[in-house]
């Protein structure tokens, strides 16, 4: 998982931001072609998405960012062999900071909305399939992501609510 900071170029009318630049990731040895891009709103806090991914060969890799609003952001390792399989990374992501967060293949993704009225937006580099697209449960305690507490709890989606723990899930060889 990569944090990004584009550069935001302030003036008088706000400011301008490149949100995405093909050359630039190829420079920095990152060369992903996105193919799909996704916005979701959320309305109140406590909206729990995730943890969620594709699987081969139609894995995503996500570039994400907020354009309105707060996310905790985490991303669990899910590749077999990995040395950190199972452990998570988290970031706050927001639209005040305007940081970007690189999601790669082989991770599962989750997001908690920290504040109402949040806007997520994110490429991603496979288009969506729903017979690859598989969740894990966002409280399976062999994972044990701390989950900022929201006052009215989580909102998941149905599907999200029956989630399966990781250790029962289909992952990354
Ligand atoms: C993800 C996705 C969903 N959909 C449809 C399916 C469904 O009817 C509706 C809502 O889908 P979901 O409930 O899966 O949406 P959501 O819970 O927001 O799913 C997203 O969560 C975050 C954490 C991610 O990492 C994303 O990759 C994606 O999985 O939108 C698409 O048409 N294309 C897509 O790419």
């Amino acid at each position: 998982m990569l944090e990004i900071v584009p550069k935001r170029f302030g003036d008088a009318r706000g400011f301008f931001i490149e949100t995405y630049n093909a050359e630039r990731f190829s420079d920095a040895g990152i060369d992903l072609r996105f193919v799909q891009d996704n916005h979701s709103y959320s309305a109140a806090a406590g909206v729990l998405r995730g943890l969620h991914y594709q699987l081969p060969p139609r894995a995503q890799d996500k570039l994400l960012r907020v354009v309105r609003g707060r996310i905790f952001d985490v991303a669990v390792d899910i590749r077999r062999v990995s040395k950190t399989f199972g452990k998570y990374v988290a970031l706050e992501i927001s639209a005040e900071k305007g940081n970007q967060i690189l999601v790669p293949k082989g991770f599962a993704h989750g997001f908690v909305t920290l504040v109402p009225d949040t806007e997520v937006l994110y490429k991603v580099t496979d288009t969506y399939s729903p017979e690859h697209d598989r969740s894990i449960r966002f409280d399976d305690p062999d994972i044990g992501i701390e989950w900022p507490s929201t006052a009215g709890g989580f909102q998941l989606s149905d599907k999200d609510l029956k989630a399966t723990t990781l250790a029962a899930a289909e992952v990354f060889a």
